[in-house]
C-alpha cells in the first residue's frame, strides 16, 4: 500500500510561501491502477515528483509497504520506476542497447540468458520486439515514451510513476499506452500512478485522483467523478472546479472521502497531523485503523446510501451496486497476482530484502557494483562517440588542424631560431659572427619562442573546453533520470575521467609531437609536453566542473568559451598585468602555469631570449605543474559537487 499523509510541498516565492501541493492525504492498494488529472499546472508532476523524492524539502509522510520514507529514506532506486515527460534514452543507441543499458544499470543478472530475459520481456511488455533494433532517434513521441516504460520496467518495480506518458499522442497511441499501463498494474500487482491531461480511456483506472491548485479535490472511482462535481460528463469536470476556491474543494473532500473510498473498498488515509488524543477518547486506533474526521459524516452517508456530492446535501440515490460490481471486476486478486509479481525476472536476478516493514517485505531487483555501473557507462559513452558523426568529425578536425596551424607559423619564425640554436655549435670567429646575429635577432627569437609556446598552450585549452564543457550539462536530464534509478555519481564521473583523459592524451600528445617535427623545442621535449597535457587537462577538469554545476549545456558552453578567453589576455605572456591585478589572477590562469612551465623547459639561451621579451615573471617548473594540478583537482571537486546537486529540470 503507498500511503500519502498530510503530503505538502511548499516554496518560497517573493517572501510568501505557497503549496505546490497541499495537505494530500490518500492511500492506493498493491495492483492499483489510478490517473492523476486536474488543469495545467495544478501541481500534477509535483505530486508525482514529491512521491520520487525530488522535492526534499516536502512536509508529512509518504509510507510504501507499511514503511515511513521520511523516517526511513526515500523509496530505494528499484523499489519505484519513474517515467518522466522527456526522452530518457540517448538518439545514438538503439532501442534494445538503450533497454540493455537500463538494465545493466539497475540490476544485477547472472549471466547472459537472465540478461537477456529482462530485455525480452521489457520489449515484450511495452510492444517494441518489432522495433528493438530501431535507433532512438527515428522514433517517433509514442515509440520514445513506451521506450521509456521499457526501461523502468526492466527492474520489476513494485510502484510505477508515469508522468504524462500520453501527452501529445494519437488517440489509438493513447489508448495503447492507458491498456498497457492497466496490465501492468492489474497483471503483476503493480501500483500504477498515471499523471495525464487526457479524460479519455478514465474507464480503464481503478481509480482518478483530481487536483486543483494543488489541493485534493477528489479520489474516487472513475464512475462517480461526474456525480462528485455535479457535472454530465467528466469533460466538465475542469469548468466546474473553477466555480470554487482549491480550500474549499479541499475542505468538501475531506468531508465525503469516506463514502468513496468505501467504494474504493480501500481504508481512509491516516492523518498524523490529526490530535491522536482525541482518537484515543473516541476508542479509534490509533496505528492502522481508518480516521474519522471532523465533520465526516459517513455514518449517516452509509445509512441512508447516499452518495455525497461535493456541492452536497441533495445527492441522488447512487448506484453504489454498479460501483461496487465495478471494483470488483477489476481489482486483482492480491494471493495470485502477488505471486505474478515474483516473476522470472525476479527469479533469475539478484535480489534485495527491502527494509522490513510492517505490512510485508518485498524483494527488490539489487543494483549492480560501482564498478559494473562505471563500466557499463564507459562503454556506452565510446559507443556515443563513435557513432556521432558530427562530433568526430569536429575532434578529427580540430585533432589535425590545430597543430597544422601552429606548424604553419614556424615556417617563417624558424630561421632565426636555429642560427641562434647553431651558434653554441660554431666555434671561434664564426661563432661570434653567429652569436651577434643571434642577439641582433634575438628579440624577434624571444617573441617567437614565446609565442609558439603560448598558442600551443592557447589551442590545447581550447580543445579542453570543447572536450567537456557540453560532457554533462549536455545529458544532464538523462543523467538526473539514471541517478534516481540508481546510477553512482562517482561510476558517471569516473566513466567521464576515463573518456576524457584518453581525448586529452591524444590531443596534447599529437600537438606535442606534430609541432616537433617542424620545429624541434630547444630543450627538454618531455618537460614541455608534460606542460601541454597538463593545460589540456587543467581546462578539460575545469570545464567538466562548469559542465556538472550549469542548468544547461548553452550557459555551460558560454561560461568555458569565457573562461579560455580570458586565459591569453590575463597570462600576461603578451602584456604584463598591472601589479596589483597579477596576484589575484595568476593562480587562476592555467595557460599561464603552462606557458612558463614550458619556457623554463627550454634550453637557457632561448629562456633568456623569452625573458628579454616579456615583462612577465616565469616561475618554476614544479610550481607550474603543482598549479595546473589544483585546477585539475578543483576541476574534479567541482564535478563531484555538481553531480550531486538535484538538477532535476522538468
Ligand atoms: N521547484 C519549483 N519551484 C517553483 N515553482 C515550481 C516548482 N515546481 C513546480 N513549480 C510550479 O508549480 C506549479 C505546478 O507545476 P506542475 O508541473 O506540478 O503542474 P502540472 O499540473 O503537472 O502542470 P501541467 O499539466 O501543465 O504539466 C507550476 O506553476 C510550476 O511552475
Amino acid at each position: 500500500m503507498l500511503e500519502l499523509r498530510n503530503l505538502s510541498f511548499t516554496i518560497e516565492k517573493d517572501g510568501d510561501l505557497i503549496d505546490l501541493v497541499h495537505d494530500i492525504c490518500l492511500n492506493l492498494p498493491r495492483g492499483h491502477f489510478t490517473a492523476i488529472v486536474g488543469p495545467s499546472g495544478c501541481g500534477k508532476t509535483t505530486l508525482l515528483k514529491t512521491i520520487a523524492g525530488l522535492n526534499i524539502e516536502s512536509a508529512g509522510e509518504i509510507h510504501w509497504m507499511g514503511r515511513n520514507s521520511f523516517e526511513h529514506g526515500d523509496l530505494m532506486p528499484n523499489e519505484f520506476g519513474y517515467v518522466p515527460q522527456f526522452s530518457i534514452a540517448y538518439d545514438q543507441l538503439t532501442v534494445e542497447e538503450s533497454i540493455e543499458c537500463a538494465s545493466r544499470l539497475r540490476v544485477r543478472a547472472w549471466g547472459r540468458d537472465a540478461r537477456d530475459e529482462i530485455i525480452d520481456r521489457a520489449l515484450e511488455q511495452t510492444g517494441m520486439t518489432d522495433i528493438a533494433d530501431r535507433r532512438v532517434s527515428v522514433l517517433s513521441g509514442g515509440q520514445k515514451r513506451r521506450l521509456g516504460l521499457a526501461m523502468e520496467l526492466v527492474a520489476n518495480p513494485p510502484l510505477l510513476l508515469a508522468d504524462e506518458v500520453t501527452s501529445g499522442l494519437d488517440p489509438r497511441s493513447e489508448d495503447e499506452i492507458v491498456h498497457r499501463l492497466a496490465d501492468l498494474a492489474h497483471e503483476q500487482n503493480r501500483t500504477v500512478i498515471s499523471v495525464t491531461h487526457s479524460l479519455a480511456n478514465l474507464q480503464l483506472y481503478d481509480s482518478i485522483i483530481v487536483l486543483y491548485a494543488g489541493c485534493l479535490a477528489y479520489h474516487g472511482p472513475p464512475s462517480a467523478m461526474p456525480h462528485y462535481f455535479s457535472v454530465d460528463h467528466a469533460e466538465d469536470v475542469y469548468p466546474a472546479l473553477a466555480k470554487r476556491e482549491p480550500a474549499q474543494w479541499h475542505a468538501s473532500w475531506k468531508k465525503h472521502r469516506r463514502f468513496y473510498y468505501d467504494k474504493l473498498d480501500l481504508p481512509l488515509p491516516l492523518s498524523p497531523a490529526l490530535d491522536t488524543d482525541h482518537l484515543e477518547a473516541s476508542g479509534e486506533q490509533t496505528d492502522t485503523a481508518p480516521l474519522l474526521e471532523e465533520g465526516d459524516d459517513t455514518t449517516a452517508l452509509e445509512a441512508t446510501d447516499q452518495k455525497p456530492t461535493a456541492t452536497d446535501e441533495g445527492a441522488e440515490k447512487p448506484d453504489t451496486q454498479e460501483l461496487a460490481q465495478e471494483k470488483q471486476e477489476s481489482a486483482p486478486s492480491e494471493e495470485s497476482d502477488t505471486e505474478a509479481a515474483l516473476s522470472d525476472t525476479q527469479a533469475l536476478t539478484c535480489l534485495d530484502e527491502a527494509p522490513e516493514s510492517d505490512e510485508e517485505s518485498e524483494k527488490i531487483a539489487k543494483l549492480p557494483g560501482i564498478l559494473a555501473q562505471f563500466l557499463l557507462v564507459l562503454t556506452r559513452r565510446f559507443k556515443i562517440f563513435f557513432r556521432d558523426r558530427t562530433t568526430l568529425i569536429l575532434h578529427a578536425a580540430i585533432l589535425i588542424g590545430f597543430p597544422l596551424l601552429v606548424a604553419l607559423f614556424t615556417i617563417e619564425g624558424v630561421e632565426p631560431i636555429k642560427k641562434y640554436g647553431e651558434s653554441t655549435a660554431a666555434t671561434g670567429f664564426e661563432q661570434m659572427q653567429a652569436e651577434i646575429e643571434v642577439r641582433e635577432s634575438s628579440l624577434q627569437s624571444g617573441s617567437f619562442v614565446s609565442g609558439l609556446i603560448m598558442f600551443q598552450v592557447v589551442l590545447l585549452s581550447l580543445m579542453g573546453a570543447n572536450n567537456s564543457a557540453r560532457e554533462v550539462a549536455g545529458e544532464r536530464d538523462i543523467f538526473e533520470k539514471e541517478k534516481l534509478g540508481g546510477l553512482r555519481p562517482f561510476s558517471y564521473l569516473a566513466s567521464k575521467l576515463v573518456f576524457l583523459t584518453l581525448l586529452v592524451v591524444a590531443q596534447s600528445t599529437w600537438m606535442g609531437v606534430f609541432v616537433e617535427y617542424f620545429w624541434p623545442i630547444p630543450g627538454n621535449f618531455l618537460s614541455h609536453l608534460l606542460m601541454l597535457l597538463m593545460v589540456n587537462g587543467a581546462m578539460t577538469a575545469v570545464c567538466l566542473g562548469i559542465s556538472s554545476m550549469m542548468k544547461s549545456a548553452d550557459q555551460a558552453n558560454l561560461l568555458s568559451i569565457y573562461l579560455v578567453g580570458f586565459q591569453l589576455p590575463l597570462s600576461g605572456a603578451i602584456l604584463a598585468l598591472p601589479g596589483f591585478l597579477e596576484p589575484l589572477v595568476r593562480p587562476f590562469i592555467s595557460a599561464y602555469w603552462s606557458w612558463s612551465g614550458s619556457v623554463m623547459s627550454l634550453n637557457d639561451g632561448y629562456r633568456q631570449a623569452v625573458q628579454t621579451v616579456s615583462e612577465t615573471e616565469l616561475s618554476p617548473h614544479t610550481l607550474c605543474l603543482i598549479f595546473l594540478g589544483i585546477h585539475i583537482a578543483a576541476g574534479l571537486t567541482m564535478g563531484i559537487l555538481g553531480l550531486r546537486k538535484n538538477l532535476w529540470q522538468h
